[in-house]
């Protein structure tokens, strides 16, 4: 998307969970992960692309040993329509028998969480938690995942900042946006 285009469409917006309260969410998260799973030596997956700002901003909140890696699976592919579920990267570190964490962004219909998590436990991996920074309240429709640690819920629209684009624009905000009509 052109750099106007982009300008455009954050102007017009609407701020739906302003920064400090990301932030407020993000030490919960780090509280409640640090209880359940500092002595599990974990191998934390961030899910790319959206993951990469909640794992940048989650992981120096977490003050035990842990091992990172990444995988990348895409379901919207830059539009706001999920579609299959492309796999782009899978992690390098072997998850055989290890407790392995999911990073996240949002868990909107839950269908790539659900992917996931399955592949890395037919792969051997012991358990496969899951944490998000956002999911979205789809009033009461059923999801094939649910996640372990939640950081904020947020209403059915379609969103962006904190990780989530916006036709490959706007993840690096610090707050989270609703796109105007959508
Ligand atoms: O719960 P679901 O409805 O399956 O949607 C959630 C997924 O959608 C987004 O990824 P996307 O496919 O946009 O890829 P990206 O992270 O590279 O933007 C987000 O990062 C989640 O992984
Ligand atoms: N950026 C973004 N990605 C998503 N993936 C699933 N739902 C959403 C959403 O509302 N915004």
């Amino acid at each position: 998307m052109a750099p106007e285009e982009a300008r455009r469409l954050l102007a017009e917006a609407e701020l739906i969970c302003p920064a400090e309260e990301v932030a407020r969410a993000i030490d919960r998260l780090a509280a409640e992960i640090s209880a359940r799973l500092g002595e599990t030596n974990p191998l934390v997956l961030t899910v790319m692309s959206g993951g990469i700002y909640f794992a940048g901003q989650l992981l120096p909140r977490l003050a035990f040993p842990l091992e990172c890696d990444y995988l990348h699976a895409t379901r919207y592919r830059n539009t706001t329509q999920g579609h299959d579920i492309e796999w782009l990267a899978e992690p390098r570190t072997p998850v055989a028998g290890r407790t392995v964490l999911l990073l996240d962004d949002i868990l909107d219909e839950g269908i790539t969480l659900a992917a996931i998590k399955q592949r890395l436990l037919a792969q051997g991996a012991r358990e496969c938690l899951t944490a998000v920074l956002t999911e979205k309240d789809l009033a009461g429709r059923d999801k094939p995942a649910c996640a372990d640690f939640v950081g904020l819920t947020l209403p059915d629209r379609y969103v962006f900042g904190c990780g989530m684009d916006v036709r490959g624009a706007w993840r690096n905000l610090p707050a989270i946006y609703a796109v105007k009509g959508l």
